[in-house]
């Protein structure tokens, strides 16, 4: 399990513009908003406000995918109005923008917010309306997407796909699936992947975090997911030699030849059990074979973390220097779901001159 250490960020973290495809709004919320929103709403907490961020961290230092999932009751009871899911959203664009993120996409499951009375559009709308007033309050520094999740245990993806198709052009730029892995594959929601395929849609799938190669195939091979949210146990299809030399398996070889951006979230693995330790991370032999990594936060809150701390983290373990941060930027500005041009733009415009600047 994770050491919670601190991680002194340092002047190239901290001046290097990231890019973030894959963090969850319902777990990325300040302690104390969850604190003042559970008071008012009457939600009972299991710590105080000021030892909550500690009990989120410890309580998903577990192990086990399924416990740390059960944490979000805590965070998705507290955005069941419109007014809390405008004021979360909000947060988040202001903490991402604030913390060096150029572009972020943002994902969270409508379906689990509609208990105090919102309907589907309203809870997109409100999330759209937080997100486009912190980036006002951020002046320009920072653009922001929603992706619109789908839980792989309930049965209303094609719901949720349709809503992401209608959202298209309202700040809504593709789809996912998250929850528990194991027992749920993404074979399970065909219908709702096909019909974004049709729709010329954009969608990534969690898979390859708890469970191994058999949901990554199904999520590129059967339902053709254009990212894989995590993807991190495609290292069970590359074996390494007694001489150093990387043998990759079909699978493997495939995710590397066609370019499958890889959503790799190292301290969420570390929590989940997904990873023994950053310096074991498979992020490390991944980014040597050239995979198309990005580096991600999945859930600030949940794991105290922050994308200066998971960059920072990979500088220290792993000897990372602007030549790395440069190139996991650049790698998930392409990866994104927002069209060509204005990916391109980012990457001219914002990264490649920052990075210049940086040594890169
Ligand atoms: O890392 C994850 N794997 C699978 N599901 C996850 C992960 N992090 C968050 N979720 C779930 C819990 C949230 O309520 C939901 C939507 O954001 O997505
Ligand atoms: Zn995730």
């Amino acid at each position: 399990m994770s050491e919670r250490v601190d991680v002194p960020v340092s002047d190239l973290v901290r001046r290097a513009p990231k890019v973030l495809l894959h963090d969850h709004l319902d777990g990325g919320l300040r302690p104390a908003t969850v604190a003042e929103i559970a008071a008012e709403v009457g939600h009972p907490l299991p710590a105080a406000p000021e030892a909550l961020g500690d009990w989120f961290v410890e309580a998903c230092d577990s192990g086990s995918l399924e416990r740390y999932i059960a944490t979000f009751e805590h965070t998705i009871a507290v955005m069941q109005r419109r007014e809390d899911l405008v004021r979360v959203a909000r947060e988040c664009v202001e903490d991402l923008a604030e913390d060096g993120v150029v572009y972020a996409e943002v994902r969270w499951a409508p379906e689990q917010h509609l208990a105090g009375g919102l309907s589907l559009e309203e809870a997109v709308d409100a999330v759209q309306e937080g997100f486009r007033a912190g980036e006002r309050a951020a002046g320009g520094r920072i653009v922001v997407r929603q992706i619109l999740t789908a839980m792989r245990h309930q049965a209303r993806s094609r719901e949720i796909a349709e809503l992401a198709v209608r959202y298209r052009d309202e700040g809504v730029c593709g789809f996912d699936i998250a929850g528990a892995e194991a027992g749920y594959p993404p074979t399970r929601h065909l219908d709702a992947f096909e019909y974004l395929h049709r729709e010329n849609a954009h969608f990534t799938i969690h898979a390859g975090e708890a469970f191994g190669l058999p949901s990554i195939w199904e999520a590129l091979q059967w339902c053709g997911a254009d990212r894989l949210g995590h993807g991190v146990r495609i290292i069970d299809d590359i074996e390494v030699d007694g001489s150093g030399r990387a043998h990759l398996g079909r699978l493997a070889a495939y995710v590397r030849d066609k370019r499958i951006p890889l959503e790799l979230c190292p301290t969420s693995n570390l929590q989940t059990g997904a990873a023994p330790s950053l310096v074991e991370h498979p992020i490390g032999l991944l980014t040597e074979l050239r995979f198309r990594v990005t580096v991600n936060t999945d859930n600030r809150l949940m794991s105290g973390t922050s994308m200066s701390r998971e960059l920072q983290q990979l500088v220290d373990a792993l000897g990372w220097g602007a030549r790395e941060l440069r190139l996991v930027a650049v790698n998930a500005m392409k990866s994104s779901f927002l069209p060509f041009d204005e990916r391109l733009a980012i990457i001219e415009q914002v990264l490649k001159p920052a990075y210049a600047e940086l040594g890169a």
